[in-house]
């Protein structure tokens, strides 16, 4: 994929859940993966063409792991002229050597998501972006039909009304398969997370799950996520389609 159509994909997004308005200041979670480097693209590029002015500010809650280098990321930023900050933490250390989680994901994300909301709030931040793309919505929605029995899946805006501060998700229309395309056509300096836990989670299973519905219905991702998008899931706002492009959704 190309930054064009990645720049239009989140434009769509941004417009029809009217996620920036003009004056904010949006805090962009970088975690050293594909996904929020892709995000890092996307909002640097939109920035110089969208109606609504805003600023962005790129920051990454370190767990603590050894060996997570972000020197390539922080390249990265001082070339596009974006600001960068880096929030050390012993997050890992907690959840793996005192605490010794069995179930270490809800908490690390508990825990990670406190420093990152404190650090962009500290910053006078008041929009958080996450690089959740299509499929992770997809997953989500899999994984509550699943484990919880219900409809659900992430917001595309959502306002966290103790930190006074609202999240959006700005790739909600990008597939994955266009990310991983993205990424090496562009050569992100994506930084692997050493976390223990990667690759063994309840996600890593829902991705797999979908992944066979598509092979097994091709097109099968694409109809869950239109029945996401159409689905009145408590909580998301209105979509505000414009005629013109609602067609290639
Ligand atoms: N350590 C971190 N510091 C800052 N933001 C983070 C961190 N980890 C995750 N995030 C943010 O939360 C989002 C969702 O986290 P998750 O762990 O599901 O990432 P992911 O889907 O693997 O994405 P990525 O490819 O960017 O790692 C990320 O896209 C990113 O915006």
């Amino acid at each position: 994929m190309k930054l064009q159509q990645l720049l239009s994909y989140t434009r769509r997004a941004v417009d029809d859940y009217q996620m920036i308005q003009p004056g904010d200041k949006i805090a962009i979670g970088i975690s050293g993966g594909k996904d929020s480097l892709a995000l890092l693209y996307a909002l640097h590029g939109l920035k110089r063409f969208y109606p609504n002015p805003f600023e962005i500010h790129a920051i990454t809650v370190d767990l603590g792991f050894i060996n997570f280098n972000l020197d390539p990321i922080r390249d990265l930023c001082r070339q596009m002229d974006v600001p960068y900050t880096v929030v050390q933490t012993d997050i890992g250390h907690i959840i793996f050597e005192d605490r010794k989680e069995k179930n270490p994901c809800a908490l690390c994300a508990k825990m990670r998501k406190g420093a990152f909301n404190e650090q962009a709030k500290a910053l006078g931040c008041n929009k958080l972006a996450y690089g959740h793309h299509k499929d992770d919505l997809v997953e989500t929605m899999l994984l509550s039909l699943i484990f919880e029995g219900r409809f659900y899946s992430f917001s595309p805006v959502t306002y966290l009304d103790r930190m006074d501060i609202t999240l959006i998700r700005p790739l909600m229309y990008v597939n994955e398969a266009d990310v991983i395309g993205f990424s090496h056509k562009y050569h992100l300096p994506v930084c692997k997370s050493p976390c223990p836990a990667d690759g063994v989670t309840k996600r890593e299973y829902a991705k797999e799950l979908a992944a066979q519905l598509n092979r097994d219905h091709p097109g099968a991702i694409e109809r869950m996520f239109g029945a996401i998008i159409n689905g009145n899931i408590p909580n998301w706002p209105p979509r505000h389609t414009c005629a013109n492009h609602s067609k290639d959704k």
